[in-house]
């Protein structure tokens, strides 16, 4: 489209008022009246007026038409740059109200130019049109205007075309956008469905379309997690769309919080918790192994005397990273179970399986050779008990922890330092 009249209009209405000796454009943001956006609003109407600028045609051609101005005028300083801003700002919002004007009255045909001239001339006694406007234009997240009927894409915030790099242009319906949004077939599918089923309940519910997630892919390729909500508005709705990327982030990390032993940095007791319910009828169901090692730090509150609270919580954290980094598949599962104590799951692992990881453990705390004057070797050491299930146990997840337990208090009468296996096998 050729902006060539407008730009020059603008552009020489901007630098005539700019020129003005008593011109501050602060006078004019506090001044909702000033003779400047009485003149703004005069040049839009005439432009409109007179055909120049085609409303009715182009979707948003505000942002096209003021992205030449700025190319054509030399900005030199800032208050000719903000001076340029705020009238964009105006026209967008006037344009808006325009178009908002014109659907409302869309059963009148095209509006006469009295109307216009009552209506439009002076957007500042439409107060909820121009409030509209100024949220579609000024809020800071993605919006779009779509027709339900349709499902043209009637127009985007600039928000919309800055995240997504989608201008109506690039996606002119609601087809082009899911394409371009959801690439991969069946989670497009996914989208549709989850779509359609919350207009429904927008239906029976005041219009208000419901929030969901929805991970939308950007012209650049990147993705984001989209909060996508919205309005039924008659024939049309808007939906808005808020970043949730930060904070499901904020969510994930709470939740490790939750599920994290401050101390040790490995899982607490609850993790563990939620962890043995998951296994146990994960290995049920599938009548495969399942093994659990209970750990304890041998002679651990002579530590403690000895060396002070400080020096045990460290020891507790070497520990643990110790025995997480021996654990080494991605199925088993490492938890703090209690003061000293320390708890290993095993998927799919037999009692000759779990023998081995204890072992292996046993190994680690070695080579760590953390000094324990109160031990019998003068190095700290742990006592280890394992319970094991297979296919043909039909023990409940409290009896597999209390026979692990069990083992572990053989293994500490038999004088520590040492593995023992349930149901009275030691190593
Ligand atoms: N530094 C520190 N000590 C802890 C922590 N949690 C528990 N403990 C200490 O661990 C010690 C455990 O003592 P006991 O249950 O008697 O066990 P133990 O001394 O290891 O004796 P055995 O298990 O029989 O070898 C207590 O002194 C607790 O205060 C902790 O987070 N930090």
């Amino acid at each position: 489209m050729n902006y060539a009249y407008q730009v020059s209009k603008i552009e020489s209405f901007v630098v005539h008022y700019i020129a003005k000796p008593d011109f501050q454009i602060s006078d004019v943001l506090a001044n909702p009246k000033h003779e400047f956006k009485q003149s703004a609003y005069h040049l839009f109407y005439e432009l409109i007026k007179l055909k120049k600028v085609h409303v009715y045609q182009e979707p948003n051609p505000v942002n096209e038409l003021f992205g030449l101005i700025r190319k054509s005028l030399y900005l030199s300083d800032q208050t000719q740059s903000l001076v340029l801003q705020t009238v964009e700002g105006w026209w967008l919002e006037w344009y808006f109200a325009l178009i908002m004007e014109q659907k409302i009255n869309s059963d009148k045909g095209d509006m006469p130019s009295s109307y216009l001239s009552q209506n439009i001339l002076n957007p500042m006694r439409k107060h909820e049109l121009s409030h509209y406007a100024k949220l579609f234009t000024k809020l800071p997240m993605p919006i779009c205007n779509v027709c339900a009927n349709t499902g043209d894409i009637l127009k985007v915030n600039q928000r919309f075309v800055d995240v997504f790099g989608y201008s109506v242009k690039e996606v002119p319906n609601l087809k082009a956008w899911w394409k371009k949004a959801y690439p991969d077939p069946q989670y497009r599918e996914f989208v549709k469905k989850l779509w359609q089923e919350s207009l429904d309940v927008a239906q029976e519910n005041n219009n208000d379309i419901p929030a969901n997630n929805y991970k939308v892919s950007c012209s650049d390729g990147s993705q984001i997690l989209m909060e996508v909500s919205g309005i039924n508005i008659g024939e049309e709705f808007i939906a808005v769309f808020n970043d949730a990327t930060e904070r499901m982030e904020a969510e994930d990390i709470l939740r490790d919080m939750a599920f994290l032993d401050s101390l040790t940095r490995i899982a607490n007791r609850r993790r563990f918790d939620e962890k043995l319910v998951q296994e146990f009828d994960c290995a049920r169901d599938r009548n495969g192994a399942l093994s659990i090692i209970l750990i304890d730090i041998d002679y651990f509150k002579q530590f403690n005397d000895r060396y002070g609270h400080m020096a045990g919580d460290t020891c507790l954290y070497d520990v643990a990273q110790e025995i997480a980094s021996t654990v080494s598949r991605p199925e088993d599962f490492v938890a703090r179970y209690g003061g000293e104590e320390f708890v290993v799951l095993l998927p799919q692992t037999d009692r000759q399986g779990a023998l081995f990881i204890a072992e292996q453990i046993e190994k680690a705390i070695e080579s760590l050779a953390i000094v324990h004057e109160d031990s019998y070797s003068g190095l700290l050491s742990l006592s280890m008990g394992i319970n094991t299930i297979d296919d043909n146990d039909t023990e409940d997840r409290f009896s597999f922890v209390k026979g692990a337990d069990n083992a572990l208090y053989y293994a500490k009468r038999q004088g520590r330092n040492c593995i023992a296996l349930a149901k009275s096998e030691t190593s």
